[in-house]
């Protein structure tokens, strides 16, 4: 069987200008969604087939695709299309990611624009497109897909090829979750998780393979800029009797303590 394959495409930062100029030019022009996600499933094909003729097991692609310079080059090329579509696909998200940051400072007590600050505002979140491919497996219980993790970003949004295969570890078990038709996943990551201070939890979840179906999921990660800011649970989630669950950290420093870990956990098993 075929090992499950990931390919990334770096959807950008999405500065307030590029999202004006985006939203004018999107107004004058057609957006084919289908079409968007079919060459972005060609582009995961294709990332798996130079993987297997490699003879890797696993293969991830970086695409840079910064919105600024997408826009320029969509400006005098047709063949931007996918550009295009990936384009505005990230601006909605990037909105969708607004509207969700503000309902979860106010359900913290904080000002509505606080958390969207806290991890970047709109000049410094990145946004990164993730494309899962699984291999359908006559024995799905004997294959591994993407291991049982939490995500790091600040807020995942998940689209599927609506085959069962994402299950999340809730109350003690293994919950498989519901493909519900035109609807989009949403996971709360690591840095939402320290700067709640653990009042909202980054899920543990997995990807399975299929035992009659190709799975294809295409995840979008909301993350902080790696450097710039310093993670910790902000101080009005943190009190005498909730002292914080998290030591300070930049988002690279979180990175490699996961991953750290990670390696320990390995070794001592
Ligand atoms: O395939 C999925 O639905 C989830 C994938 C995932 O968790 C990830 O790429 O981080
Ligand atoms: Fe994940």
């Amino acid at each position: 069987m075929a090992s499950p394959r990931s390919s990334w495409i770096v959807l950008g930062k999405l500065g307030r200008n590029s999202l004006n100029s985006l939203w004018r030019r999107k107004r004058s022009m057609p957006t084919t969604r289908a079409l968007g996600m079919f060459r972005a499933m060609v582009a995961s094909l294709l990332t798996m087939l130079v993987g297997s003729l490699s003879g890797r097991t696993t293969s991830s692609i970086l695409f840079f695709l910064r919105i600024r310079e997408t826009c320029q080059f969509g400006l005098k090329s047709p063949a931007s299309t996918r550009d295009e579509v990936t384009s505005e696909y990230a601006r909605q998200l990037r909105g969708l990611a607004s509207k969700i940051l503000s309902a979860l400072s106010i359900c913290l007590g904080l000002e509505e624009g606080r958390l969207e600050k806290e991890v970047g505002g709109l000049e410094e979140l990145l946004l990164q497109l993730k494309i899962n491919y699984y291999p359908k497996c006559p024995q799905p219980e004997l294959a591994l897909g993407v291991e049982a993790h939490t995500d790091i970003s600040a807020l995942t949004f998940i689209l599927h090829n609506m085959v069962p295969g994402l299950q999340l570890f809730y109350q003690g078990k293994w919950v498989t979750a519901k493909c519900v038709p035109n609807s989009i996943i949403m996971h709360i990551g690591d840095t939402i998780e320290i700067l709640s201070n653990g009042k909202f939890k980054s899920i543990l979840h997995r990807g399975l393979v299929n035992k009659e179906k190709v799975r294809i999921s295409w995840a979008v990660f909301c993350e902080p800029p790696k450097d710039k800011i310093i993670l910790k649970p902000l101080p009005e989630t943190v009190s005498e009797t909730d002292p914080p669950l998290f030591p300070p950290r930049t988002f690279a420093q979180h990175i490699e303590h996961k991953l750290f870990r990670k390696t320990q956990d390995n070794l001592s098993n």
